[in-house]
Formats: C-alpha cells, sequence, structure tokens
C-alpha cells in the first residue's frame, strides 16, 4: 500500500507563500511526476512529502495516517536525490544496507534485502566497491537500491537523473520504468524533462508559482490542456500560438502543435519567412516568421531542405487548432 494525500497543503518561508494550496491524491502503485518552470516549487512539496522540509498548512495523509509532522525516519518513505547522497567511505553493499542496520534489522535480513535490490539494478559485481570507485549512473542505480533496500510505502525522487549524460539517462529512465512495474510502488518524481514525465509517468501534475495546472495522464495534458499554461509547457517543442483575430477566428489564441504545421510553396493560409532550420536527423524543425503571428516552429519528418530567408506558405488543419479565451483558459 502506498496511497498519498495532501489537503490544501501551503508552504511560507518567511513572508512568501511559495506553495499556496496543494490538492493531490496520488493512488497505491501510481507513478507521479510534478513538473513546472524552475521555482515554481517542486521540490519543496517533495521535501514537504519526505519530511524534510516543515509544512505552514494542510495536511499529508500516507495509507490514511496522517504524517504531516512526523520525523522523516517515521513516515516509510525513500527519497532518492539527484546528489546521490552517498557514504564514501562504505562499500556499496554497505551503503545499501545501512538504513537496515541502523533500524537493528538482522545481518541476514540485511544481507537478503541487498542481495534482492543488487539483482534488480545489476549491481551484483560492485558490492564491494566504495562509491569512488563507479559511474555516476553506478552510484545513482546505489541510491536507488538503497530506497528499494527499506521496502517504503512511497519512493520519492528528487530530479535523479541530471547530472547523468544523455545516453546514461535513457537507460536508466528505461530501468526506473521497469522497477516501478517490477515493485508495484507509489512513486513520485520531481523532473524538468518533457520526456521524463511524459514517459514514466501515470499522471504528471503540472505546477505554476505554487499552485496546481492541471493534472493528468501525460496524452490527456498533451491532447486536452486545460489553458494555455499547460498547452505551452506539456510537448516539445512547444506548441505554436496564433493570433485568432488575423485568422478571423472567434477565439483570442489558437495553439497548434509543431507536427500539426505543413510548410508549401504556394501561399497558405499564412504567409512565412524561414528563419532557422535545426536537422535533428530522424525529424527536421524549421522556425518561420509568420505574418501576423510572430516565430512559428514546423517540425517535419524526414530531412528537409529550406533555404533560411525563403518564402512560404503555413497551413494546417483548423479542426487542430486548440482555442483559448483571453485568460488564457481552453474554448472547448
Ligand atoms: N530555504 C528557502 N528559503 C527561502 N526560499 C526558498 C527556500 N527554498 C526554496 N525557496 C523558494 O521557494 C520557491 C520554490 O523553490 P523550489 O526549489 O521548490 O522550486 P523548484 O520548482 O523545485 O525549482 P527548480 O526546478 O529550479 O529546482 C522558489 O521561489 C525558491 O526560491
Amino acid at each position: 500500500m502506498g496511497q498519498l494525500t495532501l489537503s490544501g497543503v501551503t508552504k511560507n518561508f518567511g513572508p512568501v507563500e511559495v506553495i499556496k494550496g496543494v490538492d493531490l491524491k496520488v493512488a497505491d502503485g501510481e507513478f507521479c511526476v510534478f513538473v513546472g518552470p524552475s521555482g515554481c516549487g517542486k521540490s519543496t512539496l517533495l521535501r514537504m512529502i519526505a519530511g524534510l522540509e516543515d509544512v505552514s498548512g494542510g495536511t499529508v495523509t500516507l495509507d490514511g495516517r496522517e504524517i504531516t509532522n512526523l520525523p522523516p525516519a517515521r513516515r516509510e518513505i525513500a527519497m532518492v536525490f539527484q546528489s546521490y547522497a552517498l557514504y564514501p567511505h562504505l562499500t556499496v553493499r554497505d551503503n545499501m544496507g545501512l538504513a537496515l542496520k541502523q533500524a537493528g534489522h538482522p545481518k541476514g535480513d540485511i544481507r537478503a534485502a541487498t542481495d534482492r535490490a543488487a539483482t534488480m539494478l545489476s549491481l551484483d559485481a560492485l558490492l564491494d566497491r566504495r562509491p569512488a570507485e563507479l559511474s555516476g549512473g553506478q552510484r545513482q542505480r546505489v541510491a536507488i537500491g538503497r530506497a528499494i533496500v527499506r521496502r517504503p510505502k512511497l519512493f520519492l525522487f528528487d530530479e535523479p537523473l541530471s547530472n547523468l549524460d544523455a545516453a546514461l539517462r535513457v537507460q536508466t529512465r528505461i530501468e526506473i520504468a521497469k522497477l516501478h512495474r517490477d515493485l508495484g510502488a507509489t512513486m513520485v518524481y520531481v523532473t524538468h524533462d518533457q520526456v521524463e514525465a511524459m514517459t514514466l509517468a501515470d499522471k504528471i501534475v503540472v505546477l505554476r508559482a505554487g499552485k496546481v495546472e492541471q493534472v493528468g495522464a501525460p496524452m490527456e495534458l498533451y491532447n486536452d490542456p486545460a489553458n494555455t499554461f499547460v498547452a505551452g509547457f506539456i510537448g516539445s517543442p512547444q506548441m505554436n500560438f496564433l493570433n485568432s483575430v488575423a485568422l478571423g477566428l472567434s477565439s483570442h489564441s489558437a495553439g497548434i502543435r509543431p507536427e500539426q504545421v505543413q510548410l508549401t510553396d504556394g501561399p497558405g493560409q499564412i504567409k512565412g519567412t524561414v528563419s532557422h532550420v535545426e536537422r535533428l536527423g530522424g525529424e527536421t524543425l524549421v522556425y518561420v516568421h509568420a505574418e501576423g503571428h510572430g516565430l512559428l516552429t514546423a517540425r517535419l519528418f524526414g530531412e528537409h531542405d529550406r533555404a533560411v530567408g525563403s518564402d512560404l506558405g503555413i497551413t494546417f488543419d483548423p479542426a487542430r487548432l486548440f482555442h483559448f479565451d483571453k485568460a488564457g483558459q481552453r474554448l472547448r
């Protein structure tokens, strides 16, 4: 079990309210990802769940038990940090078993739990090494192993992959997804990374300035954003926003995903001039100055040659537009 509920959670640092009343339910076994711009409060919220930061108002409950003011060690929660936070003088085995040792578990149990976690994370051959003798990816796996060994009700991850290089990020992301499947544990995960959020989450919580903007499954947020903030935040490259008046529409603004934009040699619905081209191999991003709308991004499959400065037409299926009112709320 590991059902987490936040009710009216607030956080003040001195006079500044950085978390402004968050209500959230994370179901048992769910993978929940917090995303949002830098400074929106993702880490603060996670640290309050862990008990590393006092809660100014509201309650945190885990499996129906209120834990708002319990010390971290008594919460049955394990947290994995970006910085790994391993003890340099201890071996991998001792780092992983430390929490159980401190809790007074018998040696045989600690060994069995450590061996089991090491196998899950392919760390068997590294158990006698010290952290300095490991790569960044291996250290992060040890940090995750240390969390698994404790069999917590809830795993918290604070940007665990951000110190890894691109290839290792992908590999470790897949390992975390697999781990979640194997353990069936509840996980709450903070990231800046769109792809991590989209691929790992059962549920994404989009935060902005200490408030929840929208909660939903990844494709729900992608296909049905509640407002311009979520529409612009979920999806990379981000959604294009068009001036509705210039298109003769009744909404205030209209969004279109870059993959829904086509470029033609004819006039199209909007006239444009190529500003920049990025060839990514499997796809090409073409940035276009669109008359009356500003800069738009077109995401084209495969390789495309478009000379910077050349004129072209921009077309799209009007049924693919997302409409928003003046306050940025979605018009459905
Ligand atoms: N100890 C502190 N004292 C005062 N203000 C703080 C403290 N910790 C965080 N803040 C402020 O609280 C707000 C939320 O910070 P937090 O680190 O939770 O954001 P974040 O969304 O995790 O950002 P990032 O993505 O950059 O890590 C920020 O405005 C930050 O400056």
